[in-house]
């Protein structure tokens, strides 16, 4: 489906996409800080598919699923708050050596970012990853030129699937809801764009676990971002 088809024909004012997942192929790179956190602590490795659907909503719930061991950590259930602490921070650690080791950029994102530049749309990343990492892994994969703004998972007090980030983000692109688009890869993204009244646009290779991205009630569901164009 082309991008213009939600807009009564016109390209939109602003879009707002989300990294990992949807831009950016970066589990590789997150499985292995995950892995050497956990090996670490003493425990077993966990592995890319796993990690794989972990990733989505942020650091802090990818170590509470990887101590966890299961996608469907909920916050009712236990992770020691000291354990929690030092994972956190040796995970940290442990990604900034491996950010952008093995990431790679999705076939046809860039195509995709770069037609809605040349078209005046003004673009923002809107990412649950902390933003300390964001820019570096941007800059490193040359897309950081595309974007005006990149809103982080710590950028504000809430995250993915909160709206704020993506209110935040038209705010200062000074972008309508109606004028607006919102792509992302998982559950947090299309939730945070219908908190949010935006249009949403799914992508069906990214980090969604659970149900089938086709079931998240997103406006489009695409294969690759070049069908946008
Ligand atoms: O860090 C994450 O959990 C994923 O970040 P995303 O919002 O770019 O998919
Ligand atoms: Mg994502």
């Amino acid at each position: 489906m082309k991008l213009t088809e939600l807009f009564d024909g016109h390209w939109p004012d602003v879009a707002l996409f989300d990294l990992d997942g949807t831009l950016v192929d970066s589990a590789p790179d997150l499985a292995a800080a995950v892995d050497r956190t956990l090996e670490q602590l003493g425990r077993e490795p966990a592995g890319l598919e796993r990690v794989r659907q972990w990733v989505g909503h942020g650091s802090p719930i990818l170590m509470r699923r990887a101590l966890a061991g299961r996608a469907d950590w909920e916050p009712a259930s236990t992770v020691d708050d000291t354990l929690f602490n030092d994972a956190l921070a040796l995970f940290f650690t442990n990604y900034q050596q491996f950010n952008g080791q093995h990431a790679v950029v999705y076939p046809g994102a860039e195509a995709c970012l770069q037609a809605l530049a040349e078209h005046g749309c003004r673009l923002a990343v809107v990412t649950n990853k902390p933003e300390q990492f964001t820019g570096p892994l941007l800059r490193q994969l040359g897309l950081a030129k595309y974007f005006r703004l990149v809103v982080g998972g710590d950028t504000l007090s809430t995250k993915k699937p909160d709206p704020a980030p993506l209110h935040y983000a038209m705010k200062t692109l000074q972008g309508s809801p109606n004028r607006t688009v919102m792509v992302g890869d998982s559950a947090a993204d299309v939730s945070a764009a219908r908190a949010a009244g935006l249009p949403c646009i799914a992508v069906t290779y990214g980090y969604n676990f659970g149900k089938p991205v086709q079931a998240l009630e997103a406006d489009a569901v695409v294969d690759s971002l070049s069908e946008l164009l």
